[in-house]
């Protein structure tokens, strides 16, 4: 397991910052090319992400957030503003600051021909850890990968070297780890046991920031998650309390009987009829009783067979906050 020191049970120093990664200000405008015109992908990001969290970054395609994770893996210059990883300025203090973080891209580049011990050992020597401050095997182990130390990488699953791109991205033991949608491409066991072992991780006191399109894990593993889109913050909340912004839930009703158009006695709801023996009915929670539609419903001599609700999840909520500019991955609900 990783720990990181001073955060595993011994008393933390007084000089460690409160946040681990803080935005002020952040814009980035992309010069012209060819036809082009400049492109405002960061308009002014103020971010603050307390140490130990474990910060779920959304966004619709194109919303800025790899542009910011690349200004702050030192990828990319920023036009404007600051930004501190651990308390360092990416470009003041730029050794500092790259020091202070672990990413793991996007896409997974490897050398087929290289081992996983061999990678972690190159990746060590590139971050000047010395030989004997290494932990090659203590990773690959962490990350399930010690019985393939010695493979050829091109050997490796997928969800293999995805693990072994988190090894990697950890050599060096930094504070905060940042992973750029993980998960994609990943099938449900892998991302499973690579959710656990980010958890691990963050347990032990590693800062997460992960960006992801599966809104249903962002949900599930982030204590806080931020909502970005075209270059703007939308959201910033800790996760339940952005479960509760929306109030919205369905009904779904099967009748005794075919419909041909949705009941009078629901004139005040919004009404769907997927099927003609399917209500789906939408209320808000905090204004409206279910048994207030159900009475409604019997009281107009419609027999149900059937009841279910649906919860509103995450992606509701982003589809509100965006305006519907959502990129198309993920789960659809329907409340
Ligand atoms: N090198 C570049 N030159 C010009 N425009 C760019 C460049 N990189 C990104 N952009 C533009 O900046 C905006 C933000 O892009 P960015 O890649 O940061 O978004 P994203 O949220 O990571 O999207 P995705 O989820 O698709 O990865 C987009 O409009 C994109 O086309």
């Amino acid at each position: 397991m990783v720990a990181h020191p001073s955060l595993s049970g011994v008393p933390a120093p007084v000089d460690l910052p409160a946040n681990a990664v803080e935005l002020r200000g952040l814009t980035k405008i992309y010069q012209p090319t060819g036809k082009a015109g400049p492109k405002h992908a960061l308009k002014g990001i103020d971010l603050a992400i307390p140490r130990g969290s474990l910060f779920g970054l959304l966004g619709p395609n194109g919303a800025g957030k790899s542009t910011m994770i690349n200004i702050l893996a030192g990828l990319v210059n920023k036009t404007g503003g600051t930004a501190r990883i651990w308390g360092h300025e990416v470009e003041d203090d730029p050794r500092r600051a790259r020091a202070s973080i672990g990413v793991v891209p996007q896409e997974l580049n490897m050398d087929p021909f290289f081992t996983p011990r061999e990678m972690l050992e190159l990746q060590a020597g590139l971050y000047g850890v010395p030989t004997r401050e290494r932990r090659t095997d203590e990773l690959l182990d962490a990350v399930g990968l010690a019985d393939k130390a010695d493979a050829h990488a091109r050997s490796l699953s997928g969800g293999m070297k995805r693990r072994l791109m988190v090894a990697k991205a950890m050599v060096h033991t930094p504070p905060v780890l940042i992973l750029d949608e993980p998960t994609a491409g990943v099938d449900v066991e892998l991302r499973r046991q690579l959710w656990d072992y980010v958890r691990t991780l963050n347990r032990a006191g590693t800062t997460v920031l992960l960006t992801t399109h599966y809104l249903q894990e962002a949900e599930e593993l982030c204590d806080t998650i931020a909502i970005i889109n075209h270059g703007e913050m939308v959201a910033c909340e800790p996760t339940s309390t952005l479960l509760r912004r929306i109030d919205n839930k369905a009904l779904c009703l099967t009748l005794d009987r075919d419909l041909t158009a949705a009941p009078a006695a629901l004139s005040g709801f919004t009404v769907e009829l997927p099927t003609p023996r399917r209500l789906v009915i939408r209320y808000q929670p905090s204004r409206q009783r279910a048994d207030a539609i159900l009475n409604a419903l019997v009281a107009s001599g419609l027999g149900i067979v059937d009841v279910s609700t649906e919860e509103s999840n995450l992606e509701d909520i982003f589809l509100q906050l965006t305006g519907g500019a959502h990129g198309g991955h993920g789960t659809t609900h329907a409340a």
